[in-house]
């Protein structure tokens, strides 16, 4: 990757987790074309260089971040494209493009969640819809909320793909004053276990809600990286590592930060709040509610014990109630 130019990037989203990576590539010699659907909130952005709904505090360099709102417009001409919308809207965000747009660059998927109506990872859906070819495709995972890279707060990336030079190559664009980035040549491993960890912290903050303590959380933890690797390794068998940052360390700050929105979700709903106050409540989107359907259907093909995955399914889409589902489960934790 040469340095002298800026290295061109398009950025799909305009939430916090969007503008939290703009401040990041921001660090670097970048020129971003940065796609949201708001109008009001690009406007915003081109006046007064901070993003008005989301981590406002974070300053936009206007000389490395061109704002836009036709989705194509900020394709033309890049050599990366980062989604970063919630996985519900991906497709929403991409409506009118082809695989002409997509031909040539390297597509990145910043999302933690499944493709609702498919079932599909983001990766799996960005291949079949537009044919990018696998060496072609990276996520970007590991424990890192936006609020704390609005801080400046010292955090991790892992960078995953089937190809490990274009993993190298995102995870140098990644790497900053405050920010390191690494590669790791497990795309759906990682992807799987950004996913289902969401799942997680949603039980994580039921039972918080219910009134669990430390001692059980630890045990939820527990037992739930036992269920993510049962998981991952019944769909995507593959030598991997499951206590390194992207899997074991996203799976801890997201069942514990109080940034999470999954696990802030999962409380709500543990207090007691229904599925629609808990999402008005939150201005903010938890893709553990979606993924928790999908995992839980895939898992009808495989057949992986996976009591916490179950629970939460139980709750959210079957009515049961926080306090007896989670009774249930503690008889079935270890
Ligand atoms: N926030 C974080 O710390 C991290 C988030 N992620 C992942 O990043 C992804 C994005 O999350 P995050 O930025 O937090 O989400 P936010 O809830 O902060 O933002 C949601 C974004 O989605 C847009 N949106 C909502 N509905 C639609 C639609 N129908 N079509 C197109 N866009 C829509 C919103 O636009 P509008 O404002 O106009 O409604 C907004 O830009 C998720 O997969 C999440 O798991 C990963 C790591 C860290
Ligand atoms: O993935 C994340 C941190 O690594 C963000 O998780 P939440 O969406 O629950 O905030």
């Amino acid at each position: 990757m040469k340095h002298d130019s800026p290295v061109r990037i398009t950025m799909v989203g305009g939430g916090s987790w969007a503008t939290a990576l703009i401040k990041i590539l921001s660090e670097n010699n970048v020129s971003i074309k940065w796609w949201m659907r708001s109008k009001t909130d690009a406007n915003h952005i081109k006046t007064f260089h901070h993003n008005k709904s989301y981590l406002s505090d974070v300053q936009i360099n206007p000389r490395k971040v061109k704002v836009c709102t036709r989705v194509r417009d900020a394709f033309r001409e890049s050599e990366y494209v980062i989604l970063a919308v919630p996985a519900a809207f991906v497709s929403d965000a991409l409506a009118g493009l082809d695989t002409r747009d997509f031909t040539g660059k390297c597509i990145i998927s910043a999302i933690k969640g499944m493709i609702p109506e498919k079932n599909q990872l983001v990766t799996d859906w960005v291949a079949d819809q537009f044919g990018v070819p696998n060496s072609r495709m990276a996520v970007i995972a590991g424990p890192c909320h936006a609020e704390e890279v609005a801080l400046e707060k010292q955090s991790y990336l892992t960078i995953g793909s089937t190809d490990l030079e274009c993993a190298a190559e995102v995870a140098r664009l990644l790497t900053c004053r405050f920010v390191q980035a690494s590669p790791l040549a497990d795309i759906y491993g990682i992807e799987y276990s950004a996913v289902m960890k969401n799942i997680i912290a949603l039980a994580s903050g039921i039972t918080r809600g219910i009134g669990y303590g430390d001692n059980f959380q630890a045990v939820l933890v527990s037992n739930a990286m036992q269920e993510i690797k049962r998981f991952v390794d019944a769909v995507y068998p593959q030598h991997r590592d499951l206590s390194a940052s992207a899997y074991l360390g996203d799976l801890l700050v997201t069942a514990y930060s109080p940034f999470s929105r999954n696990r802030t979700f999962g409380t709500l709903i543990g207090r007691g709040y229904t599925i629609q106050s808990a999402q008005a409540e939150m201005n903010m989107i938890a893709e553990g509610y979606y993924a928790v359907k999908s995992i839980h259907a895939i898992n009808r093909q495989h057949n992986v014990d996976m009591p916490i995955t179950d629970a939460v399914y139980n709750i959210l889409y079957e009515r049961a109630s926080p306090v007896a589902e989670m009774k249930i489960l503690q008889g079935k934790l270890t």
